[in-house]
Formats: structure tokens, C-alpha cells, sequence
């Protein structure tokens, strides 16, 4: 018997012994969970399971819980609600129960142990996306090679949030420091402490609260990562102004719409229904606030279905409003984005200089993205850079036919 299988067991028999009815009822048997996220002694549901006040009638006879995380072998259940509509993308994830025993004051923390780098954050607090787990990690034998070879010494984190990409960076390459940027104050503790938990001295991580807009230091960085989907893009300015004079590498992650019919390249969809193969998690609760289009702070209703977010600047004013009228908004007035020039063939541009890609058939509309980026880009360069995406990273299918993509984009002075 599965899991889940015996999961609707005991959920039978607690409605039997509740109710003294043993038929299940389509409403609750329709909010078992598929699948869960475990972090150590802690089994995360996901957004919309479990969620039926019929869970917490069965649960008032004492036994339902229990019976769950014996099945688990985990002593704390909780559900992932969706991320808040605040900008710093806060989770309102929600405890069920806990054992008897369990520390209180720790009760809504998690903790993920990847390639030796230990996470931890508060549930309630903070979200964590085990879909981006490869991309965490991906970054690190690069930077560790350039920084054992003296080239590449300072990356700036621009959505540092938990530590996420600072993390592994810090504790598996020589890198001498990484500047990290985070509005969220939560989620910047849990950054600290993070430090603290992988034995990573404070001097190799300066921590930045604040806009990175604002905050971000020009002219330092030999990498700039820019971890946040659906779209980064009203950062990039910051981010070229981050580039040391010589110039480095932007890692830009984007949502890209990615239409089955046209290549049919969804056929290697990890999941055979087309949905996310990270939808145990938090990060199932981005997906579903971007299918809906709803605003999300200072990123929301930038309509991922399009390939160029300013092309729908009511929208892109809109979450400009919304964000300055949130607690987080910087005492400074912030400048208003750039228009970006949307009117060009993007595929004239990516024949030119094709990048590679982690897929052996990338969608058009990746290298349509690619191209209209590295033109956008080079705007905010100084005269006479080069700007080219030199290689296009598949991480997760973020919702059906949209794809979470990161572009590895050298930007360099001429000669
Ligand atoms: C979605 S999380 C990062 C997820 C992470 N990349 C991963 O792999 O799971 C994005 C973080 O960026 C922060 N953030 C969003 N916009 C920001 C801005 N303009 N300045 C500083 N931090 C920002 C949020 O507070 C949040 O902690």
C-alpha cells in the first residue's frame, strides 16, 4: 500500500469513529495530497490539501494526526499556503500538528541538507523551492574554478532571500565575498543564521536589506544572480550597474512561456500531465498565483504570458503602485523603468549568436527571450559593451507550458 493509500485509510477510519459513517466524502477525499515535501522531522503538504474544515473535524478526535506522521515517520504536518501578496514573497504556510514534545519555539522550521549546505527557514516566514535545487548548485564548479584561478572574486546576490544561491556558493568555492540582497527582513535572519549554521565567516557575506534597486553596489561584481520568477527584469538595471569595469556575468532567471504546438519540445516534460515536478512544495503557490495572473507586490500582473513585461505598462505601473505602497517601500523615490524597444525581430538577433542550451531543442520562444534580452541588456550598458546570452538553463516546469529558465549572459567592454 502507498502512502497516500494509507493515508485515505486513516482518514476513513477516523471519519468512522468521528461520524460512525465510514463512506468518504468527496470533499475531503479530493483534497489528499499527491505528493509532500519532507524536511527532517517535518512533512509539508501542499497549498489546497488537507485544507477542508472536515480535516480539522476528523482531527478533534485525537487520533487522525498521530496516525499520519506514524505513517510518515515524521513528527510535524503542516500545509503550504500560498506565497503573500507582499513583494518579499512571505509564505503562510500552516502547522497541523505537532508531537508532543516537540520544541515550540521551532515548530514552523525547516531544514534541507543539499551537497553538504545546510537551509533552514521558518515556514510561516519564508518560502524554499526544492525544484531549484540543480540550479543551486549548478553555478558552484564554475565560480569555483574562476576564483581558484584568481579571475573572479565578488558575486552579487540580488534575491538572496534564505541564502538560497549564497549558500552553496560560500560553502563550496574559494569565492572571496558575496554581497546578499534582501528586502524581506525574515528572510535575511534566516540568511544569517544560515551563515552561521555552515561555519561561513561573516567577512565573506555582506548583507544588504533594501531594494536592491537601491542598495545594490556598482561596480563590483564579477557575477550578479538574479533569482526571481516570473521576472527579474526590473532589476536589471541595478544589476549591469553591479558589473566591475571589466565586465562578468549576469544569471538571469525568467518565465517563459512555452507553447506546447510549436515544437512539441514539451514531449520531456518531467511530469507526464504537464504539471510542475516541484509541486510538493512552495514554490507550487508561485505557480498558482502565475497561472492566475494575480499581482504579487512589486512583481505581480507582469503577465508572464508575454515575452516582454513593459510591452503591458499598465500593468508594470500598477505594481510599481503597489510595491511603494507596501511596508517595503524604500524611503527613496524610485526611478521608473526603462522602456524596453519590443518592436524588433528577437530572432534576427539570436541567429547571430545561437546559445547553447540545456535542452537539446530549445523552444523558440526561449531563443526569442534570449535575444530580446540581451537587447534590453546592452541599453543599460555602457556604449560600445557586448552583451551575449551564452547559455539558456532549464530548471523546472514552473506551471503547464511555462517554463523556469535561467540565461547566463557575459556582458564585456569592446576589444
Ligand atoms: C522567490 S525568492 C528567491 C527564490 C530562490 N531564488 C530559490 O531558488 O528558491 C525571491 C526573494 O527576492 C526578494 N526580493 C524581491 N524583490 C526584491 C527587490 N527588489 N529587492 C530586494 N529583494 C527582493 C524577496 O523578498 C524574496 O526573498
Amino acid at each position: 500500500q502507498s502512502w497516500r493509500e494509507q493515508l485515505a485509510h486513516s482518514l476513513l477510519a477516523a471519519a468512522a469513529e468521528a461520524t460512525g459513517c465510514a463512506a468518504p466524502q468527496p470533499a475531503w477525499l479530493a483534497q489528499l495530497p499527491r505528493s509532500y515535501s519532507r524536511y527532517g522531522d517535518l512533512a509539508l503538504f501542499p497549498e489546497g490539501t488537507l485544507d477542508h474544515p472536515s480535516f480539522a473535524e476528523l482531527a478533534a478526535s485525537g487520533r487522525l494526526w498521530p496516525t499520519v506522521c506514524g505513517l510518515l515517520k515524521v513528527r510535524r504536518l503542516a500545509v503550504v499556503r500560498r506565497v503573500a501578496r507582499d513583494g518579499v514573497r512571505s509564505s503562510r504556510s500552516r502547522l497541523l500538528y505537532t508531537e508532543p514534545g516537540c520544541d515550540p519555539a521551532s515548530a514552523t522550521v525547516a531544514t534541507c541538507v543539499e551537497h553538504g549546505v545546510s537551509l533552514s527557514w521558518d515556514i510561516a516566514d519564508c518560502m524554499f523551492s526544492r525544484g531549484n535545487a540543480a540550479e543551486r548548485h549548478r553555478l558552484v564548479p564554475l565560480v569555483a574554478a574562476a576564483a581558484a584561478d584568481g579571475s573572479e572574486s565578488c558575486i552579487v546576490d540580488l534575491f538572496a532571500g534564505i541564502g538560497y544561491f549564497t549558500l552553496p556558493l560560500l560553502a563550496r568555492t574559494g569565492i572571496a565575498q558575496v554581497i546578499a540582497i534582501d528586502w524581506n527582513p525574515a528572510a535575511l535572519r534566516w540568511l544569517r543564521r544560515n551563515l552561521q549554521n555552515n561555519r561561513i565567516g561573516e567577512s565573506r557575506c555582506r548583507v544588504l536589506q533594501g531594494d536592491n534597486r537601491l542598495v545594490a553596489p556598482a561596480g563590483l561584481a564579477d557575477r550578479v544572480l538574479l533569482g526571481l520568477v516570473p521576472s527579474s527584469r526590473l532589476s536589471w538595471p541595478a544589476a549591469c550597474r553591479c558589473l566591475r569595469p571589466a565586465g562578468g556575468w549576469l544569471h538571469v532567471h525568467e518565465n517563459c512561456d512555452s507553447p506546447r504546438e510549436a515544437t512539441g519540445c514539451n514531449k520531456d516534460h518531467p511530469n507526464a500531465d504537464g504539471s510542475d515536478k516541484d509541486s510538493e512544495d512552495a514554490s507550487r503557490t508561485d505557480k498558482d498565483l502565475s497561472v492566475r495572473g494575480s499581482s504579487d507586490g512589486a512583481f505581480g500582473g507582469l503577465a508572464i504570458t508575454s515575452n516582454c513585461f513593459y510591452k503591458d505598462r499598465a500593468a508594470t505601473a500598477a505594481a510599481h503602485a503597489a510595491f511603494l505602497n507596501s511596508p517595503h517601500a524604500p524611503a527613496a523615490e524610485l526611478p521608473p523603468p526603462d522602456a524596453a524597444d519590443c518592436d524588433e525581430d528577437p530572432l534576427a538577433e539570436a541567429a547571430e549568436t545561437p546559445p547553447v542550451c540545456s535542452r537539446s531543442r530549445p523552444h523558440p520562444a526561449w531563443l526569442s527571450m534570449a535575444a530580446s534580452m540581451a537587447r534590453e541588456l546592452r541599453r543599460h550598458m555602457p556604449p560600445g559593451w557586448r552583451v551575449r546570452v551564452a547559455r539558456i538553463q532549464f530548471v523546472k516546469w514552473y506551471a503547464p507550458r511555462v517554463a523556469h529558465l535561467v540565461f547566463d549572459v557575459e556582458c564585456r567592454p569592446a576589444g
